[in-house]
């Protein structure tokens, strides 16, 4: 009985195999096409979505290594080719004519637009182009825009003082507030928090698996996106309706009678989509990530101190800054492509061939997506030496941002036209953040990790992050805040994770003991905010305090307090700190 048992669980065994085997050969068949690059094309239906969507950029490493540095592959429900060769990449994103045109996933393009530009090609990409590029192209933005946005940016980082600020969650808000604001300033004034809930389900189903039922991503995406349009619908007939002139993005596009570049309704409702969402996640995270790299380099920041605070001493107290001022910032340009470089916000573009292409001696079939994978560039020694430090000085040398190879904001018919305008809205956001406020990160060396916010893409750098520590910001999630008085302001506050309760006072540069007692006795010698937005810094091993620092506090203090026993333990440990440790002979 028992023998009979084990020769039908082998026989099972060995059908599964054979199945298995069988599943992976029919995918490999199904695209086994003469001429094709090598690669593997996993499971069917499935491919190999698992790994690529787990491992990113580690799976196209793998695959390169095994495949070379172009490698068909199944992902994203389409059969696919990788290319990580710069050359290749810079012929594909020069040459969409030869039939390489956007190939943005389903999910992005139900839930952007049909019309969008990104999903539009030909003379309808030329059209749709060339008004967006009236609306945000430079001279625009230096006659029209720039006065708004810097009001926006001076009021927004207004009133930080003393506050722990989550840095995702206001790069996130700046981002959306300031789009919005550019597209329909009257009534982005009106338009509530609802709003934004409904536009960022709208984000969130752009990246999910176009699965409609109901709890999806896709349907919440789906229903996000009908409630948007609804909105903007009901604004355009208003608009049309009371004739008022508005100075925005809107007004433009309803009232552009240039045949060349007229947009019909649901065009412009989908380009005013598009242009809410290109510059939302990606202005965010650049900011976000300059701010984490700025702290990281003090000598970088210091740099940028230096070059806003000149623009601020030739402004009265409150004087709105100009186009040339904004030229003139050249280190915050520098700080910000490199953020981009190293962060690589942007990993890639998608491409669908619409006909057979040739590419490298190999023959793309018609249909196929093509995935110009750009990120590893920004790692390449030979361009960016010690590519992984956070160098903005590279970005000095004028002829760095226009090599070949530079990707960040894509290229060919495609360059972003939102690359000046996003890089207008970082710069002006540094120069308020980085002349009001002094600032600290908090997060131990275990939970550094992005503040998740619920998408996938966030997810996935928030992993990325985790076992990169190095590169991040706190992950909130994962955090027990407890906030501590200082003993002496007591307006500030401090929040700091879980034990020790230990860290630095960057007002009054005073260590706060491990039983929640704040001091402050020095008063800063920075002349800059006068409060910082937040403090405490558990621990790291790079900060922490010397040792023999903390010997000297404890025997100062039992000595206090031997010779004074009713001392209570704040005022020892305040006169011991006075009592002058020589730090400049640690090392
Ligand atoms: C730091 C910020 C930004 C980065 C890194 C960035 C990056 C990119 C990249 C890589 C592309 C190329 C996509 C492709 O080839 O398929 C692109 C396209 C685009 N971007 Fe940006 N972008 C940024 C900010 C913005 C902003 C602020 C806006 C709008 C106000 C914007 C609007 C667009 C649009 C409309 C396209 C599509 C262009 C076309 O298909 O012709 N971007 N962006």
């Amino acid at each position: 009985m028992a023998a009979g048992l084990v020769v039908i669980a082998a026989w099972l065994l060995f059908i599964c195999i054979c199945v298995y085997f069988g599943l992976l050969k029919w995918n490999q068949i199904r695209y086994g096409r003469k001429g094709l690059p090598p690669g593997t094309m996993g499971l069917p239906i499935v491919g190999q979505n698992t790994s690529f969507l787990k491992y990113g950029p580690d799976f196209m490493k793998n695959q390169r290594a095994r495949h070379g540095s172009v490698f068909k592959t199944h992902v994203m429900g389409s059969p696919t080719v990788i290319c990580m060769n710069p050359e290749l990449n810079r012929y594909i994103l020069l040459n969409e004519g030869k039939g390489m045109v956007p190939g943005y996933p389903t999910s992005m393009v139900d839930i952007l637009g049909r019309l969008n530009i990104a999903a539009v090609h030909g003379s309808d990409h030329k059209r749709v182009r060339g008004s967006l590029l009236s609306l945000i192209g430079p001279p625009l933005i230096k006659d029209q825009l720039f006065a708004k946005i810097d009001h926006f940016m001076s009021s927004f980082l207004q009133h930080w003082d003393g506050q722990t600020i989550d840095i995702q969650e206001k790069a996130s808000e700046m981002a959306f507030l300031i789009s919005l604001k550019e597209t329909m300033e009257n009534e982005s004034k009106f338009l509530n928090e609802s709003f934004k809930q409904e536009f960022d389900k709208l984000v969130i189903g752009t990246i999910s698996l176009p699965v409609n039922f109901p709890g999806t991503n896709y349907r919440r995406g789906l229903e996000g996106r009908k409630r948007v349009v609804t909105v903007l619908k009901q604004i355009m007939k208003e608009r049309r309706a009371s004739g008022i002139t508005c100075n925005d993005m809107l007004d433009k596009l309803l009232r552009n009678e240039d045949p060349k570049y007229r947009l019909s309704d649901d065009e412009i409702i989908d380009q005013l989509i598009v242009i809410l969402h290109s510059g939302y996640e990606t202005v965010s995270k650049t900011t976000m990530m300059a701010i984490k790299y700025l702290h990281d380099n003090p000598r970088a920041l210091q740099q940028l101190r230096e070059e806003h605070l000149a623009i601020r001493e030739t402004k009265k107290p409150g004087e709105s800054i100009d186009w040339n001022d904004y030229k003139s910032m050249t280190f915050t340009r520098a700080v910000i492509i490199e953020t981009s470089r190293l962060a690589t916000v942007v990993n890639g573009v998608l491409r669908r061939t619409t006909k057979d292409v040739e590419l490298n001696g190999y023959i793309i079939p018609k249909g196929w997506k093509i995935y110009v994978f750009t990120g590893e560039i920004n790692y390449d020694p030979n361009l960016y030496p010690e590519p992984l430090t956070f160098n903005p000085w590279r970005w000095l040398d004028k002829g760095l941002e226009s090599h070949n190879y530079f990707f960040l904001f894509g290229g060919g018919s495609r360059l972003c036209p939102g690359k000046e305008l996003g890089i207008v809205y970082i710069s002006m956001f540094l120069h308020y953040f980085a002349t009001r406020y002094r600032w600290e990160i908090f997060g131990s060396d275990e939970i550094w990790g992005l503040v998740a916010k619920g998408t996938r893409a966030t997810d996935q750098l928030c992993k990325k992050v985790e076992r990169q520590p190095q590169v991040g910001i706190p992950c909130k999630r994962l955090l027990d805040s407890v906030t501590v008085k200082c003993g002496h302001c007591s307006n500030i506050s401090f929040l700091t994770s879980r034990p020790p309760l230990q860290g630095q006072c960057l007002d009054h540069h005073q260590f706060i003991p491990q039983e929640k007692q704040g001091f402050c006795s020095n008063t800063s010698s920075e002349p800059l905010s006068p409060k910082a937005p937040f403090v405490v810094k558990p621990p790291e091993k790079k900060h922490r305090l010397p040792s023999a620092y903390n010997r000297f506090m404890k025997e100062e203090i039992q000595r206090i307090k031997a010779a004074n026993p009713e001392i209570p333990h704040r005022e020892a440990f305040s006169t011991a700190a006075k009592n002058g440790f020589d730090f400049a002979g640690m090392k």
